[in-house]
């Protein structure tokens, strides 16, 4: 870990019409952290989500990103060219249905090599060999190389949208509920590949789930939200042995004890 910050949120709200999407949240990611945004359903995790990573424009605040040339820099006062190629090349989103996060009509090489033609990779040998050795990284047998993703399974697709995210080196990943709609048998094995990845790479990571196992199971700190507000916000192991908000303790008793 470095002595900077990589994100650094101040006061972000974001409102639709009189709805609170969510307020006033401020935190700092460091990097290699993963942070869990964790809440019920219409809390604010996707709003707050959208808002950081840019996909969607914040009523009020700032999100400042610690670039690779060692500025800080206000994420809503780059350009769309600038923030396109911030998101090619130093971020990840992965998206809950991986449909959202896939080209499901190209073949799973071309959904990982294309991700390196962005950042300028034009070695065909490389590009191929490349993705070839990602997809074996997230257990894709390589003699799937040439078929596309709608010929997969759910778990496959996901670990196919993981490979395509990583491929590239990114400093920071999104995830929005990254093992939504998987049974959970399949959760399982992609949360163990999910953790393995991000330790291997020293990534930093912000993941939305509903689901507290996902975020013991891969976050170091994390976030409550309820109606649009973080009510809560520690480690994780703390948060989660030892809730102090009594919303926080209603949602361990009812979710984790299983
Ligand atoms: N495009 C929109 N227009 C109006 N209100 C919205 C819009 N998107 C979200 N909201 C409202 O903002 C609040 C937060 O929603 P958000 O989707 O961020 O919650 P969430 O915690 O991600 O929920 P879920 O887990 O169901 O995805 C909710 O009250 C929701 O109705």
């Amino acid at each position: 870990m470095t002595d900077q910050p990589l994100l650094k949120v101040r006061d972000l709200s974001k409102f639709y019409g009189s709805r609170i999407g969510c307020s006033n949240v401020a935190f700092e990611l460091w990097p290699g952290e993963v942070l869990a945004i964790v809440g019920e359903s219409g809390s604010g995790k996707t709003t707050l989500l959208n808002c950081i990573s840019t996909r969607l424009m914040p009523t009020t605040g700032s999100v400042e990103y610690h670039m690779r040339d060692g500025q800080y820099r206000d994420l809503y006062h780059m350009n769309e060219a600038e923030r396109r190629f911030l998101m090619r090349t130093d971020w990840g989103f992965v998206h809950q249905n991986p449909a959202d996060g896939l080209r499901m009509t190209v073949s799973a090489g071309a959904n990982v090599g294309e991700r390196l033609m962005a950042v300028g990779d034009r070695h065909y040998g490389h590009i191929r060999q490349t993705a070839s050795e990602w997809l074996e990284r997230v257990e894709i047998s390589t003699d799937r190389i040439d078929d596309q993703p709608r010929a997969f399974s759910g778990g496959m697709r996901q670990r196919l949208q993981i490979a395509r995210n990583l491929v590239t080196g990114p400093r920071l990943v999104f995830m929005d509920e990254p093992t939504g709609g998987l049974d959970v048998s399949v959760q399982a094995r992609l949360l163990d590949l999910v953790r393995g990845l991000v330790n291997d790479l020293g990534l930093a990571a912000i993941v939305v789930t509903h689901d507290l196992a996902v975020a013991r199971l891969l976050s170091h700190r994390m976030m409550v939200m309820k109606d649009g507000h973080v009510i809560e916000h520690g480690l994780t192991d703390r948060v989660l042995d030892d809730p102090r908000e009594p919303y926080t303790q209603l949602l361990v008793s009812s979710i984790l004890q299983v």
